[in-house]
């Protein structure tokens, strides 16, 4: 936090809003300048946090079979728009000589990766490397599924679209019926 030039975002905001033929000086405008210098500090606080911070502190527990933490809602912004994307990141992995990662570490990793301008499959490449390279484990397999304003409110203009973007590493790159598991638990309620 505390990364954002609030006084040149207030400036650019208010060159815009001239741009587009408003009054930055109407009533209703007058605070929107500092309204978005307070968000965009909000909504980009990711710029700059390496995902691997997070996997720092591993667990020794006797277990060696899959962890799936599904359905983490995200929300990001589109690096070619600044629009809006949001959606549910499903993080898996198989822990190699038990070591884990506290569970809310996999939500707190696809958090700081999407308070960025950014793109989906970025996102998830970005979370699946930090836990390959953190942890070891015997393989990770990250799923994203996402709708993209950029796609919905211009443009192609296609609401209810869902792009779906995956990486993969070790066992659930080499191993089909793995990631089929994964999809599979990703399903289930
Ligand atoms: N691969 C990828 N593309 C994205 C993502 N978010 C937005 N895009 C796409 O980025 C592309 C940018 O294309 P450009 O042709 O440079 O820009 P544009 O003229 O605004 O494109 P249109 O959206 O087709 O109107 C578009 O196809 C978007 O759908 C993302 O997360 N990943
Ligand atoms: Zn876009």
């Amino acid at each position: 936090m505390g990364k954002v030039d609030h006084g040149k975002i207030e400036e650019a905001v208010r060159l815009i809003l001239e741009a587009v033929g408003e009054d930055p000086e109407r009533e209703g405008l007058l605070d929107t300048p500092k309204r978005v210098a307070k968000m965009y500090e909000e909504v980009f606080w990711g710029i700059g946090e390496d995902p691997k911070e997070y996997f720092k502190t591993v667990f020794h527990e006797d277990h060696e079979e899959l962890v799936l933490v599904k359905d983490i809602h995200f929300q990001s912004m589109c690096e070619h728009h600044l629009l809006p994307f949001y959606g549910k990141a499903h993080v898996a992995y198989i822990p190699r000589n038990g070591e884990v990662a506290g569970l809310s570490k996999l939500a707190r990793a696809v958090e700081a990766v999407s308070r960025r301008p950014q793109l989906q499959e970025r996102i998830t490449a970005e979370v699946a490397d930090a836990l390959a390279e953190m942890l070891d484990p015997l393989g990770v397999y990250v799923v994203v599924e996402a709708e993209h304003m950029c796609m919905t409110m211009r443009g192609i203009r296609k609401p209810g679209s869902k792009t779906v973007t995956a990486s993969a590493h070790g066992i659930f790159d080499q191993d089909d019926s793995k990631r089929a598991e994964i999809i599979s638990l990703i399903k289930m309620s």
